[in-house]
This record gives structure tokens, sequence and C-alpha cells, in this order.
């Protein structure tokens, strides 16, 4: 299991100190008080380690508000007083600590611990319940630890509290409370509905929950009790009971009455009799965290038996004979820069969120999950929101919601696709899940869409709905088996006259003159757009040197890495029979301008000579004159036909802007760069050898 790595701040002097103490005790105002908390637990709890290893060195500094040592760092509010203190725990993060924990543990008692109580540490709030004659009476939050606040309003909202105990008792039950996923889930959208803000995180939803006096709705939460005592007015024989019986019957005892407890989760509570047995329960306990359908940040471990707790005692802050195992953090708050709409095989179309880098639990997340598009509306997400993000073990990371108050003002909605992002055709937004209507079909119209676009085979008459009525016709399964469709398939087709099936026709006979480069644009390589598919072209000039070449060979090629290389070349293996099919068909498989060399497979082409050999240039501004047609892709096609470079951006490694009618910012960079600037006209001339 990690142990804690990472390096704690620093502080630097004793302004930096009032300075984190602020921070600290405002964060955990907010924290413990329902609101939303700028800091993650992880960040708080290294600027808490900090402000004590501060006060260590400084002890003459210490200042009366400093959260250390206190419970709910000095914080919590509330005036009814608690029976017995309720406390916090002390850490540990490692065996080793465990180990000496325990070692410590038992010197102070005097004998070994003879058996050990080991639980989930809940990630909610702490509470106590009042119960008279059977019946809840009170509910009381941990506030300092001496006092807390009376939020028996919620009576009622808490699965697993009731409200009448199977036998009629009079005690007081601990435990936590806290939103499991689902409740969670629901909290967010009766919020919205409400036009509240998100709430961050579950725990967050639960502080905030539990105290809110005056909401127009009631939100549902979950119990787990924990420990249950004495009240004054508890009978004798009772009262003895409780304080005199081991944690472990105590927890049975509660059970019994009707409270739910760990036992009834996935992570029940468990004896065990030795340090090491504890540590096999931890390391279960830590593998099914991310499982759970609640949040765990840690195992508390108790020593069981009534004498040994006795014989303990506690601190101001925390008892002596307990201990959370504290788990790595698997919740940070990290910014949301994007979101990605991604068409999964079966045609669904799940939105997914791009964020920040951002370290959790040793691996670095820069993708998280956000399953449907109502998930963002219930969180009411928007790009550049600070979000909590959740990862733990395998699971993909999820957005649990956005830290509401930390925005700026300056976020954006986040768009809905209209179409399908992947091939154009319409969404089915009738369930939670969006898909694209082509269903299983999208990839192949996608994909044939492609290669039929201007810049690719530039088939004229082959939009989106022709190519979606060859998909459902049944008439290609890829984009090669355009090449071989008959007049009397055409003619098949709804809204198909003799006309147009020739003209469709004629259309792609005209494609198969296409020059290599574009057919292998079509191609759809990943990783190799238009400019890539040209050098690759020019580089090897035939399709058969193309596809010759090996990943050293394909690494020859101007822009393609050590990475890039057996990509391309494994995946235009797995096209071969595309590839194949469109040889079959005459589709033309020599790049103009370029000669196959023998030996090493690199063709020698014309660009040597070409007009622009070894110039950059850039293309701004509208083109005029014989240039009029072109399109930035052919502009481009025709640079690099010419030998140059084509680029989208001016820098001082331009050598050539051709500036058209309204160039603006590049025209003026280059002006500043220095750099040599022609119309289109004059470009023209440049290179009139390669206009048709
Ligand atoms: N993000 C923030 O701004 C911020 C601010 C303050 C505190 N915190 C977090 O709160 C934690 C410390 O606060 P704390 O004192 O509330 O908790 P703690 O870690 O000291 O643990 C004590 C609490 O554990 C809970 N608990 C869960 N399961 C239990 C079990 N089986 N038996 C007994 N107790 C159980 C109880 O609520 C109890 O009050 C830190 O981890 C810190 O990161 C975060
Ligand atoms: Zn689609």
């Amino acid at each position: 299991m990690a142990v804690m790595t990472i390096t704690d701040a620093v502080i630097a002097d004793n302004a930096g100190y009032a300075q984190a103490v602020e921070t600290a005790v405002k964060a955990a105002a907010a924290y413990y008080g329902g609101g939303d908390s700028a800091l993650d637990d992880d960040a708080y709890d290294r600027l808490i380690r900090a402000i004590t290893a501060w006060e260590t060195d400084h002890p003459e500094q210490i200042v009366p508000g400093s959260p250390t040592g206190k419970v709910a760092g000095g914080v919590g509010q509330g005036d009814v007083p608690h029976t017995q203190p309720m406390l916090s725990l002390d850490n540990v993060f490692s065996l080793e600590q465990f180990t000496a924990w325990a070692a410590s543990l038992e010197r102070r008692i005097g004998r070994p611990v003879q058996a050990w109580s080991v639980e989930p540490k809940l990630d909610g709030l702490a509470i106590a319940a009042r119960y008279r004659d059977g019946r809840l009476v009170q509910l009381i939050t941990r506030g300092n630890g001496t006092a807390g606040e009376d939020v028996s309003h919620a009576i009622g909202t808490l699965n697993g509290l009731p409200g009448q105990l199977a036998e009629p008792v009079t005690v007081e039950v601990r435990g936590e409370v806290l939103m499991t996923s689902v409740q969670f889930e629901t909290a967010l959208a009766v919020r919205a509905q409400h036009g509240g803000e998100p709430f961050a995180n579950p725990r967050n939803a639960a502080a905030g929950t539990l105290r809110a006096r005056d909401r127009a709705y009631r939100l549902e939460m979950t119990f787990f009790g924990y420990g249950c005592l004495p009240l004054p007015t508890t009978d004798t024989e009772l009262a003895e009971r409780l304080t005199g019986s081991s944690h472990s019957e105590v927890m049975a005892c509660i059970v019994g009455w009707g409270v739910q407890t760990a036992a009834a989760t996935d992570v029940p509570g468990r004896t065990v009799t030795s340090v090491l047995a504890v540590q096999d329960r931890v390391e279960e306990l830590a593998g099914l965290r991310a499982d759970l359908s609640f949040g765990i940040d840690g195992i508390v471990i108790k020593a069981d038996l009534a004498a040994d707790r006795q014989a303990a005692g506690s601190g101001s802050r925390a008892p002596r004979w307990a201990i959370a195992w504290k788990l790595p953090a698997v919740e940070k708050i990290t910014r949301l820069l994007d979101v990605e709409w991604n068409v999964g095989r079966t045609g669904i179309i799940a939105p997914r969120a791009v964020l920040e880098p951002v370290e959790i639990d040793g691996s670095v997340i820069t993708y998280a999950t956000l399953h449907n598009p109502a998930d963002i509306t219930r969180r009411d997400l928007r790009i550049g929101d600070q979000v909590m993000v959740y990862k733990a073990g395998d699971i993909i990371p999820r957005i649990e919601a956005p830290v509401a108050h930390l925005r700026t003002g300056a976020e954006q909605p986040i768009v809905f696709p209209e179409t399908c992002p992947q091939c154009g055709s319409g969404i089915d937004a009738s369930e939670q899940r969006w898909r694209c209507e082509r269903g299983r079909d999208c990839h192949l119209v996608a994909s044939v869409s492609y290669a039929v676009g201007r810049d690719q085979l530039d088939i004229e008459g082959l939009g989106l709905t022709r190519v979606v009525q060859l998909t459902d016709a049944g008439l290609i399964s890829d984009f090669a088996d355009l090449f071989s469709l008959t007049r009397d398939a055409l003619l098949g087709l709804e809204r198909m006259g003799p006309t147009s099936a020739d003209n469709l026709l004629a259309a792609i006979e005209q494609a198969k003159a296409r020059p290599l480069s574009r057919v292998l644009c079509a191609l759809g390589v990943r990783g190799t757009g238009r400019s890539m598919s040209r050098r690759v072209a020019r580089h090897f000039a035939t399709m058969e040197a193309v596809r010759a070449a090996d990943a050293d060979a394909m690494q020859q090629v101007d822009g393609i890495g050590i990475e890039k290389a057996p990509v391309i070349v494994a995946e235009l293996a797995q096209l071969a029979p595309v590839i194949d099919k469109l040889i079959a068909a005459g589709v033309n498989t020599t790049e103009p301008g370029a000669t196959p060399l023998a030996g090493n497979g690199a063709a020698h082409t014309a660009e040597a000579a070409g007009p622009l050999h070894g110039m950059t240039v850039v293309v701004t501004g509208a083109m005029t004159g014989p240039l009029e047609q072109l399109g930035r892709n052919q502009m481009n096609e025709l640079i690099e036909q010419a030998g140059g470079r084509s680029s989208s951006s001016v820098s001082k490694r331009t050598s050539l802007l051709v500036a058209g009618e309204g160039a603006g910012a590049k025209r003026a960079k280059a002006e500043d760069l220095g750099i040599r600037i022609v119309s289109p006209g004059e470009f023209a001339e440049l290179i009139a050898d390669l206009l048709p």
C-alpha cells in the first residue's frame, strides 16, 4: 500500500505561518459548515502538516486560532453539550506507523491488546443520535467536540437511522452521515431543479444538507452507526452493559435494535487479534474501496475490549484507543478545460472531460468520464470550472461536481453536439445515453464521408445523405467499394434517377485519377492528415513503395518520428484489403512530380529543383487571379509540389507570406519580422509551371 510521499509545503516565516493558519481555518469552516472548501483533503492535510512543523520549531509563536490539536480545526460550533466529547482521530499512514502506535498503546495500558476492531472510515460527518425510550428525539453534530448543533430537523431523512428502535432503550448512537453515489446524483438533480448551486462532492452535500433548515426540498442521506453510549437517564443495567462490553458486542447490539452499521455493507467491521491480521484486513478494505457506493478515506482501528479502552483513555483531540489508518487521497480539485464527444463502436456518444493534469494516488489524470449529457446538466458544469475529480483503484476517473464557489464568472457553458460528432448524422437523444442514429454504421459513414471529402478524393454528389443511403442499402463496407458500384445498384436507391446515377458514376471515375497523397489521406490513417499524407506520398512516390516501407523507412519521412512510424506502418497493413480493392479498381497509385528511386525505396522528387525549394510558406487572406479557385489545402499542395513547406502560422522561420485580400494579423506579423510578402498574382508567377 502506498505511503504518503508527497512532500509538504514548508512555511518560511511568521507571515507565512499566519497566512497558512488563516487559509486552513477558512477551509475547515467551509468543510464542516457545509460550504465548499477551496482545498481538497490532500491539500488541507498538507497545509496542516506544514503548520504543525512550523509550530514544533516555533512553539512561542503559536497563535490561539491555530487549527492544530483541535477537534474540527477549532471551527466547529454548537450549543448542545455532548455527554462525552466527540473527538477526532489520530492518523497513521503505513504498517510501520501503525505498529509503532499499537506498541505505544500497549505500553500505556501495560499489556497486549487482545482484540482489534477494524472498520471502514466512512467519509461523511459525525452525528450523535439520542433515543429516549426507543424513540429518536435529537440529532447533534460533532461541533467543536464538546458541544454541537441541534440538527433534529433532519430526523426522517437518514436511511439506516430508525425513528423507533426495536427496544425502548434510552441511548446515544453515534455514527456517520453520508450520501451514497445514488443519493448524491439525486441531490444534484433536485438541487438543479430548485436553481441551487451544485454540491462539490457527496461529503459536502451531506454536510450542507444536514445543517440546512429551510430548504424547499428534502434530500435523503445514509447513516452508519459506529458507537453507542448511555445517556444520563439510561437505566443502570443497560449503561453498565454498554460501557462494559467490547466494541464489537456494542455494534451487534445496535444492529439488533435496528440501527444500520458497516455490517450491512461490503466492508463490514471485523475483530482480529494481531497487528498483522489488522494489516491484512486494511489491505482487503483498501482493495474494496473503488467499488463501494460511498466514500471511505481510511480504516479505523479500535481496541475492542472495554477494559483496554478505559485504560487508554483520551486526549483532548483524539482517543488513545483508536487510530485512523489513512488511505491515499482519491479526490482532487483541478480545472475542467474542455469536453470532448466521443462516439463508441456501437454509436454511443459519450462526453469526456479534459482536465488540467492532476496527480491522484500516483497517476496523472487528464481525462474523466461524464457518462452522459444529463450528468453535465445535473451538475451545471461549465468549461473553466474547478472540479472535484475522483479516482480510486482501476476505475475510470470521474468528475463529482464543480466547486461552484470558486467560479470567477469567466466559465463558459458546455456546448452539446447537435449532430453526431463522428459522422454528422442525427442524434437519438431519447435515452440518457445519446446515440448516433447510424448506430454501428456510424464509423463507416464517417470514414466514407471523410474519404470522399473535398480534400481527399473530392467526389461530387456524395453528400452525407447519399453515403448513409449506400451504407443502409449494404452497398459499401468501405470507401473502396465505391469504385465497384454499378449503375443498376445505384438505380435501386430512392431518389436516384438515371441522370444522378450517371453523374455520380462519372464523379467516382474521375476520382480514380487523384494523386497518391489524396488517396493516402482518404485512407484516414491515424496521425496522418493532409500535409503528412503529402509528405509520405512525395517521399515514396508510389503506393507500392509506401506499403513496402517498414518503420525505419517510414521514419525517414520528414515529421514522422520514432513513435508514429510503427503506428502508421501497422495501420497501413491493417488497411491492406481496402488498398488492394483500390488498386484492383484502377485507382491511381502514384504521386505526380515524384519518381521512385531503387534501393532505399525513397523517391527522388522534383522538389530539389522546385521554385520554393527550402522555403516555408504561409498563405493568408483571399486568393485571386489564377489562384482564385484554390482552397487552403490545394494551396498547400502546390507549395509542397514546388519543393516548399506549408505552414499555417507566421514565425521567424517563415520564408514567404502569400497575402491575399483581407490579410490581417499574419501580414502585420510578417511585416514586423521583415518576412518577404507577395500577392497571389506574384505567387502564381513564381509557381507558374505547376499551375494547370
Ligand atoms: N478539505 C478541507 O478543506 C478540509 C478541512 C478540514 C478537514 N478536512 C479533512 O477532515 C479530516 C480530519 O477531520 P475530522 O476530525 O473530521 O476527521 P478525522 O480524520 O479526525 O476522523 C474522525 C472522524 O472520523 C469519522 N469516522 C468515520 N468512520 C468512523 C468509524 N468507523 N469510527 C469512528 N469514527 C469514524 C467520524 O466522523 C469522526 O468524527 C482530514 O482528513 C481533512 O483532510 C478537510
Ligand atoms: Zn455517427
